[in-house]
């Protein structure tokens, strides 16, 4: 696939949305809510494992509310995670494949379903609408990896090289291209250096697979590193691969200020998915309610968003499918239901 392909990928898409396209809600804190137990190092990746049943049904629960693109559960996903298991190095590959298929397979069954049921909503809030949906496949950052909260933080070490973080990525990147998901989803990438590693990998591994760059930001204005937005983004855009750059598992109360800032490198179609806006503790693997800032719904200011530039519009971390119905009913093109009863 040449860059032309690519971009239409998400051309195409856009354009069947009626201009905006939404994205899945939080994956993983979706499965704590059906019962899974992330306390893990391998948190949400755990479920590969143990519930893909589980996994396959989130994402189902997901395109039902309108999702049009289902992220993988493989944020947390690594060769080194599933060996640090006791995982053979095959296995490991299979692990991560496993989290593709997953996701192929609820799509193969949402399809069925719109067949089965009529067009449209069907009556009980479920969305049963026959369009084209993409299986975008997550690549959490080493940060994640870590399982220490890193992600937040994007603070490697001075020790860390650009080279280290493409080796720890090399392979995973390519096996799970090779599984046949629509595009990557780098997401939460919490620092330039990452950024450039993954960018620098899509290149010298001739990836042809489209990918987007999402990052994290806790001030609002930088990602979480402290590194530059501007910077991030600006490698992002000038990946060839990359089909839209933007921001995820971020305080919606950030959003606006971070989007009005990336359209100023943005040429391509921006993505938006915050976290609920509470804070995560590391150590006991739990969310916390920020004490002194609340964070409305934020759903009231989706299209304020867009008028400022997304594109694409989901939610991540505590978001639910009642979060993804609820963006997918707001957008104007989208809403050509009725209110849930
Ligand atoms: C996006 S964070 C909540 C993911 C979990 C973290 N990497 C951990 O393992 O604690
Ligand atoms: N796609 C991941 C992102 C975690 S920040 C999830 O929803 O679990
Ligand atoms: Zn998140």
């Amino acid at each position: 696939m040449g860059s032309v392909e690519t971009s239409s990928l998400m051309r195409d898409l856009l354009k069947q949305a009626g201009g905006v396209a939404v994205v899945d809600g939080g994956l993983a804190t979706e499965l704590e809510r059906h019962g899974a137990d992330l306390n893990d190092p391998l948190w949400s990746a755990k479920c590969i494992l143990t519930s893909p049943h589980l996994i396959r049904t989130v994402h189902l629960d997901y395109l039902e509310a309108g999702a049009d693109i289902i992220i993988t559960a493989s944020y947390q996903a690594t060769i080194q995670g599933f060996e640090a298991k006791g995982f053979s190095t095959e296995e490991s590959e299979d692990l991560l494949r496993k989290s593709v298929e997953i996701a192929r397979e609820a799509r193969d069954i949402y399809y069925d379903r719109c067949t089965e049921g009529s067009s449209g909503d069907s009556g009980n809030g479920r969305i049963l609408k026959r369009r084209k949906i993409l299986v975008a496949a997550s690549v959490g950052s080493y940060g994640a990896y870590l399982a220490d909260g890193s992600e937040y933080s994007g603070d490697y070490g001075e020790a860390m090289t650009l080279g280290t973080l493409k080796d720890f990525h090399r392979r995973r990147v390519r096996v799970l291209a090779e599984a046949g998901p629509d595009l990557l989803a780098f997401e939460t990438v919490p620092n330039k250096l990452e950024a450039q590693a993954y960018a620098e990998l899509l290149e010298e591994e001739n990836m042809e697979l489209p990918a987007w760059f999402s990052f994290n930001s806790k001030d609002g204005v930088n990602v979480v590193s402290g590194d530059s937005l501007l910077e991030c983004a600006a490698i992002a855009e000038s990946s060839k691969n990359v089909v839209a750059v933007g921001i995820n598992c971020t305080p919606p109360r950030f959003i606006h200020g971070l989007l009005t800032s990336i359209t100023k490198v943005a040429t391509k179609p921006i993505i938006v998915y915050p976290n609920s806006g509470e804070s995560y503790d590391a150590d006991r693997k739990m969310w916390v309610q920020n004490t002194g800032v609340s964070d409305e719904d934020f759903v009231s200011y989706v299209n304020k968003w867009c008028e400022v530039g997304a594109s694409l519009v989901g939610g991540c971390c505590r978001t639910t499918p009642q979060t993804i119905r609820a963006i997918y009913r707001t957008l104007p093109n989208r809403s050509t239901t009725p209110p849930e009863q």
